[in-house]
């Protein structure tokens, strides 16, 4: 276990709540990436305390422990035009920082207002992300994370905790 399901909503609610000091009036759209951020963002946009658009985009990502490396494919793109507006791009974790670079630069081509970086985890040593404010839900160490919308292999998204997985995790079938 690593987060529990009444810590990730009480920092849900707290990151909801950053956002929504830093957007005031204005509407953000929060961009869920499919389909390790769909928990998170329907979350997030719950606890938003004011109207917020929900869009969707889809990529799959190869990246490497090899941080210079790796490519990112887009699945699903955005059904909304984001073009002057505000938009929070959610994942749920950052870890080499290849799909979030990736998804800044795509969504900037689109000339929205202004780009903000909304993760709930985010591993050591990422690159931060110069000129794109950044709000994290919590820094953790390296391991791969389970549950709250994450998988592995496509099981354990439905688990409402966040967990580290061991090995045995990795290898059990069911
Ligand atoms: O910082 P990076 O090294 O690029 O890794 C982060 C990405 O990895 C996970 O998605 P994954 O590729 O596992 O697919 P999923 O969204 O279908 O779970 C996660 O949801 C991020 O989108
Ligand atoms: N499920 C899952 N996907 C990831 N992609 C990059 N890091 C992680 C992680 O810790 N868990």
């Amino acid at each position: 276990m690593l987060l529990t399901e009444e810590q990730i909503l009480a920092r849900v609610a707290s990151l909801a709540a950053e956002l929504h000091e830093r957007y005031g009036e204005s509407v953000p759209v929060l961009v869920g990436v499919l389909g390790g951020a769909a928990t998170f963002t329907v979350d997030l946009a719950r606890a938003y305390p004011a109207p917020a658009e929900v869009a969707w985009m889809a990529i799959k990502s190869y990246s490497t422990r090899n941080r210079a490396s790796g490519s990112v494919r887009l699945l699903k793109d955005l059904d909304v035009d984001v073009s002057g507006r505000d938009v929070i791009i959610v994942d749920g974790v950052i870890d080499t920082g290849l799909t979030m670079n990736w998804l800044i630069s795509t969504i900037a081509q689109r000339a929205p207002r202004s780009i903000t970086v909304c993760a709930l985890l985010r591993k050591p040593d990422v690159a931060h992300f110069a000129d794109t404010p950044t709000h994290v839900g919590f820094d953790v160490s390296d391991g791969l994370i389970v549950g709250y919308g994450l998988d592995y292999r496509g099981k354990y998204r439905n688990l409402r905790c966040a967990a580290l997985l061991s090995e045995a995790g990795k290898a059990a079938k069911g």
